[in-house]
């Protein structure tokens, strides 16, 4: 086993590996294809994520492959929030945030052609709207208009001042309500501490969006004021002709609930025509519809329909929508249960921009397919869909679609991320594309091996119900004999509606590579494998979940060389809530346990999570927004958790929270850490301040990870 000062090391190494965050092809057509990317690595020194750009130059081989024929040194970028480029690919739009002079927010929105800076407006001094959104997968948008001379962004909705009763400088203004338009450029009294809802965990600061306008030419901004008052808008689009915008209206009434992994919310597409000055919905207002995305020639656009209320992630629905008939079609269905290893169904959040052929025919986008992450090629016409081979096997994504030409990322759990570029074939041929590296991608980590094992429930584990569901899950190991430490981390994902796919990841490359073993269990619940798995959880969770986990441990420990005395646990939020019911389920099965943000006691979450449904849900209880957890529902959701377990834990377990969670409340740890430690359980209890759901705050990220790997060498025998 590796000493801490070493993995530190280790640690210090694969931190430095970059990942793409987006690639794109350059609209501005010339010989070669040229791909703009950027790049994040975790800067341990400056202790923050730093972003660089590299562009490649690729020209077309006989074969449809691609040989590179120039990539650009990395430039580091400096606080760009948005670029995007225009249609023609003759101008570029940038969101800049600056610290200004007083050390306040200052955001400028950059026009820029291919010389210089035509616009630099300081928006926020503007005081037309609150501060730009940045890309959250939701409400952030910013689009050129097909004419090249407007911007459209999302903002948030710019508050009046909110002054005190016992202001004299404005004793003037009155508090009378039919006043309050008059005032409202002098400023509203009494509102200066009224609660303004947020959408929760991820989206701090996101209260109500609007929909903002620049004319790249005057500098003017106007607000779009015909947005349902009922709905907070984003995916914002130009519709046909720059008509009018289409978005994604999500219902923010009667309250907010979180948004971010939760594709069950109240939201539909709308289209707001400017000449008439309305605003329709597109489909069905009660659905749960998103992320609309027109064809090149504009006739239609695809969007994602999934199931209002119910699990927070689950197999959506592509639809299609037809601007000239004004109907929808159904393009690829929900899946309830696949055949053998067929199509799953579609498992994203939303549709990435640019995903349509030339042809107007196909679309290219992301999925599941049971335990990798998977390119589709879906033909909207006759509904085929095409899963593109990976380039090494393991994970490949979609990055961006432009002109039939592919950018795509691609990992798996030895290699690090890489971009590839690689030609649509015809329709029928996509499966003989050829994918062309752009960049030699970081080494191979010939140490590690990989696989992914299917499991099959025992006979009294079969869902009475789905009883053919079975799941799987990534397994990595040292290659070498020499180097494995036979020990083994069972390692459960969150959700419980997610799943791990074989990417690449910081953390399992780390245990590999410091002699531990990784199993990565989709238990049934996960996506990728048919919603009838999703929903086989649902009244489940605490045990048909956690004994999945522990029969994919049994299995593995009986099959690889892993010593049965040495097996760790670790897991966040869900995957926490199941790392605390295997130990106190299984108390001599394992020797260490970590959880992060963990679900320790869902009654008493209900009340302070972002997503009081999930509570309900998970727990196979109806969920309304004016549902209350009552003595009955809090009796069930009590039984369903772990620490209904904590007087047969033995384990010693370390507790890792984020100050800022707004999805599971940092008092759920604390409840587990006071109840261990009444009964002398070693706990330990680290709190890093600034992180949220996730940890991932460069400096926390790395420190958890030591103490993660100290708490589990220190208790398991050498
Ligand atoms: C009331 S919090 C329930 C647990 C939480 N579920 C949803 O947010 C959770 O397990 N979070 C996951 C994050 C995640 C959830 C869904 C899809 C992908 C990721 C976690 O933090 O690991």
């Amino acid at each position: 086993m590796k000493k801490v000062a070493e993995v530190v090391e280790l640690y210090r190494k694969l931190a430095r590996i970059p990942q793409p965050s987006w690639a794109r092809i350059s609209k501005s057509l010339g010989s070669c294809a040229v791909v703009n990317s950027v790049w994040t690595y975790r800067d341990l020194e400056r202790a923050d994520k730093v972003q660089f750009a590299k562009t490649y130059c690729a020209n077309k081989t006989s074969e449809a492959k691609y040989e590179v024929t120039f990539t650009s040194r990395p430039q580091e970028l400096a606080n760009e929030q948005w670029n995007v480029e225009s249609p023609s690919g003759n101008l570029r739009a940038i969101v800049r945030k600056i610290t200004g002079k007083k050390n306040e927010e200052k955001q400028f929105v950059e026009i820029w052609n291919g010389s210089q800076k035509l616009q630099n407006i300081d928006v926020l001094s503007l005081e037309k709207h609150g501060k730009i959104y940045d890309n959250d997968g939701y409400f952030g948008s910013v689009e050129w208009s097909h004419s090249e001379g407007h911007l459209l962004y999302v903002a948030e909705l710019k508050y009046p001042k909110a002054i005190s009763f016992f202001e004299k400088k404005h004793a003037d203004v009155k508090e009378d309500e039919t006043k309050k338009d008059e005032t409202k450029e002098k400023g509203v009294k009494g509102e200066e501490y009224v609660m303004k809802e947020e959408w929760g965990e991820g989206m701090v600061g996101k209260h109500h969006p609007v929909i903002c306008i620049l004319d790249v030419d005057t500098g003017d901004i106007r607000i779009l004021d015909n947005v349902p008052d009922h709905v907070s808008p984003g995916h914002v689009v130009w519709a046909p002709d720059d008509s009018g915008v289409v978005f994604t209206g999500w219902c923010h009434e009667p309250y907010r609930l979180g948004v971010i992994y939760c594709i069950n919310r109240q939201s539909a597409v709308y289209y707001l025509d400017f000449q008439k000055a309305t605003c329709e919905a597109l489909t069905d207002p009660d659905g749960a519809a998103r992320c609309p995305v027109f064809s090149p020639d504009d006739s239609s656009f695809v969007f994602l329909q999934s199931n209002r209320k119910g699990p927070h992630n689950h197999c959506s629905c592509l639809c299609k929508y037809d601007w000239q008939k004004k109907e929808s079609t159904v393009v690829c269905d929900i899946v309830g249960t696949p055949k053998q290893n067929g199509f799953p169904g579609v498992y994203e959040v939303t549709i990435p921009r640019d995903c349509w052929s030339t042809d107007n025919k196909r679309i290219v986008i992301g999925s599941l397919w049971r335990s990798q992450a998977v390119i589709l090629v879906i033909n909207t016409e006759t509904k085929a869909v095409i899963r593109l081979p990976s380039d090494c096997g393991g994970d490949i994504s979609v990055c961006h679609v432009w002109n039939d030409v592919i950018i795509a990322t691609c990992s798996a759990p030895n290699q690090p991320h890489y971009l590839v570029i690689g030609q649509l074939p015809a329709e029928g041929q996509e499966f003989n594309i050829q994918w062309s590296p752009l960049d030699s991608p970081s080494a191979l980590f010939g140490d590690i091996l990989w696989k992914i094992l299917v499991h099959r429930p025992t006979k009294e584990r079969i869902h009475p119900k789905y009883d053919t569901l079975d799941y799987e899950s990534v397994f990595i190991k040292p290659s070498n004999a020499e180097q494995s430490s036979r020990s083994l981390v069972v390692f459960p994902h969150g959700g419980p509606h997610s799943v791990f796919t074989t990417e690449f990841m910081l953390y399992a490359a780390l245990f590999c590579q410091s002699g531990f073993s990784v199993l990565m269990v989709n238990y049934r619940g996960s996506v990728g494998f048919g919603n009838d798995s999703v929903f086989s959880l649902l009244g489940n969770v605490g045990d048909q979940d956690v004994k999945d986990v522990q029969a994919a441990a049994e299995e593995v420990i009986s099959k690889e060389d892993i010593d049965p005395n040495k097996v760790v646990i670790w897991g966040g939020s869900h995957g926490g809530f199941l790392t605390a019911h295997l130990i106190g389920q299984y108390p001599s099965f394992y020797k260490a346990a970590v959880c992060r943000n963990p679900v320790i006691n869902i009654a008493s979450m209900s009340g302070s999570t972002d997503i009081c449904d999930w509570n309900f849900t998970e727990c196979g209880l109806e969920f309304e927004y004016k549902s209350l957890a009552d003595g009955n529902s809090m009796s069930i959701m009590w039984s369903k958790s772990p620490l209904q377990y904590v007087d047969k834990i033995q384990t010693p377990v370390m507790l890792m929270i984020g100050l800022d969670d707004r999805r599971v409340p940092p008092k759920q740890s604390y409840e587990l850490y006071k109840a261990l430690k009444a009964r002398k359980v070693p706990v330990r209890y680290i709190a890093y301040p600034d992180n949220g759901h996730p940890i991932v705050k460069v400096d926390s990220e790395a420190d958890a990870f030591i103490n993660i790997y100290k708490w589990f060498t220190d208790y398991l025998p050498q």
